[in-house]
């Protein structure tokens, strides 16, 4: 039996940060956002629905999607978010239902599913225990500012097109404060696996 964890948190929370540590520890990673990106590639059935909801100005001069076009776009309209989310969930999910049937094929322990959107889009079914990494509202903003080179408006609005982490931190198994350093994240991290009874291969 394979035990499947659910690995969350919010935009620029840290949740790769973290699933970097699972995967340093021989822990595969099954990654929602690599997914979620892989399903619209050209070609792709989810590519042409995209084109057919948002528009030909929605694609670069190769044919690709102009992701931070598409993103300034939908993390600003609620309603548009909807669409995208309708062509590109069911995609994800079926990518990532895949994926865990060929790890737990491959016999393996632990598998960590890496989604951002675990609680908003009512996933926990396909998990046995739930991960939030959270940071509070200040240093997601400023991480996230940093990271995408994005302005204070555009963060804002990627924040707030997730459920708050406040809100998250009621619905997890347990929690990651990722405030601090790395290194007090990565403890965290080896204590709480150590409570589940997890010997981990390469601490
Ligand atoms: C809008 C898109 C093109 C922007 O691409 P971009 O390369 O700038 O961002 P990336 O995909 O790396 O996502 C970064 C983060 O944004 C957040 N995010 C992405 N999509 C959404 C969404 N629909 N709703 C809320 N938050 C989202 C997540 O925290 C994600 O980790 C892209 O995020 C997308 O196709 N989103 C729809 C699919 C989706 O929901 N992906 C998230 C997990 S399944
Ligand atoms: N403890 C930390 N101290 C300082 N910087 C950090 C820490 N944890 C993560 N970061 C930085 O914050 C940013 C966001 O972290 P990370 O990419 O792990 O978040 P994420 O939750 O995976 O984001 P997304 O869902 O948007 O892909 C990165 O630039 C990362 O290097």
């Amino acid at each position: 039996m394979s035990l499947v964890i659910g690995l969350t948190g919010g935009i620029a929370s840290g949740k790769s940060t973290v699933s970097k540590m699972f995967k340093e520890m021989d822990i595969p990673v099954v990654d929602a956002d690599v997914e979620a990106r892989l399903a619209v590639e050209k070609g792709e059935p989810a590519y042409n629905k995209i084109i057919a909801v948002f528009g030909a100005e929605i694609l670069m001069e190769n044919g690709e999607i102009d992701r931070p076009k598409l993103g300034s776009i939908i993390f600003h309209q609620a309603e548009k978010r909807s669409l995208l989310n309708e062509i590109v969930h069911p995609e994800v999910r079926r990518r990532m239902m895949e994926q865990i049937a060929a790890a737990k094929q491959n016999r393996e322990d632990v598998i960590v599913l890496d989604i951002p959107l675990l609680f908003e889009s009512k996933l926990t079914y396909m998990v046995d225990k739930t991960i939030l990494v959270y940071v509070d509202n200040e240093t997601q903003l400023q991480r996230l500012i940093d990271r995408n080179q994005l302005s204070g408006v555009d963060a804002e609005a990627r924040v707030r097109s997730q459920l708050p982490l406040a809100d998250k931190v009621k619905l997890a198994d347990e929690v990651i404060d990722n405030n601090g350093t790395v290194e007090e994240t990565k403890k965290q991290l080896l204590d709480l696996l150590h409570r589940w009874g997890m010997n981990q291969k390469k601490p």
